[in-house]
């Protein structure tokens, strides 16, 4: 403003003077306006620029050369919250909110003093303190020998657009759930970071997170509570990264996080990389209050490094990000672990599977197989339906090869239901043709039992097949009754109220202890096969299969050897106590069609 020279007197009306002015030129197209009585252009009445100043609906100011504000319209009183009285003598620093830099009011002036005039965006703070967004143009009125006589200038709000503008990149930047950044934000900022990482030489890292087991949730809370959940993670993740740091809801319970400019080291980026994924680990573990409900959640984190060295995609990144996600899943979850190019094939082979899979359960690719069980005078006392996928191309697929897959992704929720109907129909089917089948044992993965649909969906499947309750026998294993004795106890005995019975499978092989079994509604155990196959020449194999007949007779349980294929081995078997039998030695699984011929009528 110093730098500003004094107007000239002022001798004439403003009126008067801004009819000379405005005959000259529209104020807001000239670039430097130049009072000049002498002018010849047809004369217009005061009374005219008078209305159209006081009916503006733009707010207008004029100000002396030292910036004094001389006088104002109403517009820029309803625009601004200041009456006129408040506002002559003031500068339009009165008007002035904080958010611009020195460097911004610069070039301002630099434009006033050079072009004579100066148009842009500003933020002005309304009398009650509000910030508003505006319009701004401002000329230099000059005399003849190029003394600045006034300033004016006409403003806008300019708010609603702004806001529209700020809603409209807020939906194409920004996750609506949880207000963090969406896909696109994350992938610009992530190019922004691999071009600053290529001229600065420091690493970066990608990591990728994804909430254990979220489904879950979703299923048996219901997504508001799911909902709720995922906006309480994205503060925590806030919480506890740096406001530098980027994070992302690409969608679901998917997240990622960027970080930059960590060292110029390997292992140091290694190093800090791990820690924060460590912490957010930690943070995310801690227990959540959604709707008066405790909840607890692990997640599992993948993380990549990039550097100069490297020259990867954004997509790419997030690819090997998650690769590396997936290989903490696999490790337990509730983990991070650091990309590798190997996880890459492994995870390709995964994708490959898992999109198979779902199309196969809708195309009745999957079947049942179906081994009998014997006692030693070969009567038959049931079947174990075993799952089997025929591959069009790759022929008959083992479980081992694609379940964990399907326990991994939740498609064993689908593919437990629909195998769990599948055998109670065939059972139900064997019962109304007339066959004696005393019982037929289904498998049920962990993941199936601890879902919150496990009890309905059994009742379901009883119910549209019309099965007998009594002769289906669920197979679980001994980790799952460790991890969740409550849940499992109380979901068993709403079973068991039903008439159904239960098996522990693989028996032996996982860490049941004496005290579980005894609170367990189990009916049966199940030697595991790897104990059997070396019965007749291991002692600890043999001691060990003493020891779980023994355990079933004095918890009053059945008992059952699995994997039996040798003569010696039902021999000694039987010698021991075990009088249930299922194995090579008696039969393989058998496709349903095969099975019919050796079932007996009666
Ligand atoms: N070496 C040898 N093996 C024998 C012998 N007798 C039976 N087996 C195999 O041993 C496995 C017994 O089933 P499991 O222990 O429940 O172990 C099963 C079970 O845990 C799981 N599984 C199979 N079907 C289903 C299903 O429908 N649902 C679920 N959730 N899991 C299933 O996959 C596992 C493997 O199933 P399969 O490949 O069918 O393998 C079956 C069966 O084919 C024998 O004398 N010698």
């Amino acid at each position: 403003m110093s730098a500003l020279k004094k107007a000239d007197h002022f001798n004439t009306s403003l009126a008067e003077e801004m009819d000379s002015s405005f005959q000259l030129h529209s104020p807001f197209v000239t670039r430097r306006i130049q009072l000049n009585h002498a002018s010849s252009l047809p004369q217009i009445g005061s009374s005219v620029y008078q209305c159209f100043f006081e009916h503006s609906s733009d707010a207008m100011l004029i100000a002396d050369a030292d910036c004094k504000i001389l006088h104002v319209n109403p517009a820029f009183v309803a625009i601004t919250g200041y009456t006129l009285e408040e506002s002559i003598g003031q500068t339009p620093h009165l008007l002035c909110s904080g958010v611009h830099s020195e460097s911004f009011y610069d070039q301002l002036w630099e434009s006033l003093n050079q072009k004579g005039y100066w148009r842009g965006e500003l933020v002005n703070k309304h009398k009650n303190g509000d910030a508003f967004s505006i319009w701004q143009r401002i000329n230099v009125i000059e005399d003849n020998n190029r003394q600045v006589l006034y300033y004016i200038s006409a403003f806008s709000d300019i708010s609603i657009i702004k806001n529209t503008e700020r809603k409209l990149w807020q939906m194409a930047h920004l996750d609506s759930l949880s207000g963090l950044a969406n896909r696109a934000l994350f992938e610009q900022r992530l190019l922004q970071e691999l071009f600053a990482a290529k001229r600065s030489g420091q690493f970066g890292a990608v990591i990728f997170l994804d909430l254990d087991d979220f489904k879950k949730i979703n299923d048996c809370l219901g997504h508001r509570c799911g909902d709720l959940l995922l906006q309480e993670v994205a503060k925590r993740l806030q919480l506890n990264l740096r406001t530098e740091d980027t994070v992302a809801r690409l969608g679901g319970d998917e997240f990622v996080i960027l970080l930059s400019g960590l060292t110029h080291k390997l292992d140091d980026a290694e190093k800090t990389a791990g820690n924060v994924a460590q912490k957010v680990l930690n943070a995310l573990l801690e227990v959540y209050l959604i709707e008066d409900q405790e909840l607890q959640i692990s997640a599992s984190l993948g993380i990549t490094l990039f550097s100069t060295a490297f020259d990867e995609s954004t997509e790419k990144l997030l690819r090997q990000a998650d690769v590396a996600m997936y290989a903490a899943k696999t490790e337990g979850k509730s983990t991070y672990c650091f990309y590798h190019p190997d996880m890459l094939e492994q995870a390709n082979k995964r994708l490959s599977i898992e999109n198979e899979l779902r199309f196969a359960l809708q195309n009745d690719q999957i079947v049942l197989f179906y081994q009998p069980q014997y006692d030693a005078a070969r009567q038959l006392l049931g079947f174990e339906a075993l799952v089997r996928w025929q591959h069009p191309e790759k022929g008959m697929i083992s479980p081992a090869d694609f379940l964990p897959v399907a326990e991994e992704t939740g498609i064993i929720i689908e593919l437990g239901e629909r195998l769990l109907y599948m055998a109670c129909r065939q059972l139900a089917a064997w019962h109304s043709q007339g066959f004696k089948v005393p019982h037929l044992a289904i498998n049920i993965s962990p993941v199936q039992f601890t879902h919150c649909n496990f009890v309905d969906s059994v009742n379901s499947a009883m119910e549209l097949t019309g099965v007998n309750p009594a002769a289906i026998m669920l197979e679980i294993t001994e980790n799952l009754i460790i991890k969740n004795i409550t849940e499992v106890i109380e979901k068993m005995r709403l079973l068991k109220q039903r008439g159904i019975r239960f098996s522990i499978d693989d028996f032996g092989t996982g860490y049941s202890s004496l005290a579980y079994l005894r609170r367990m509604p189990i009916d049966q155990l199940k030697i595991d096969r790897s104990f059997v196959q070396d019965i007749t020449h291991n002692e600890n194999d043999a001691a060990i299969v003493n020891t779980i007949i023994a355990m079933a007779g004095s918890l009053n349980l059945d008992i059952i050897a699995e994997g039996v294929e040798t003569p010696e081995q039902v021999a000694y078997l039987a010698d021991c106590g075990c009088n249930a039998f299922q194995g090579y030695w008696f039969s393989r699984p058998l496709p349903g069609a095969e099975v019919l011929s050796i079932l007996d009528k009666g």
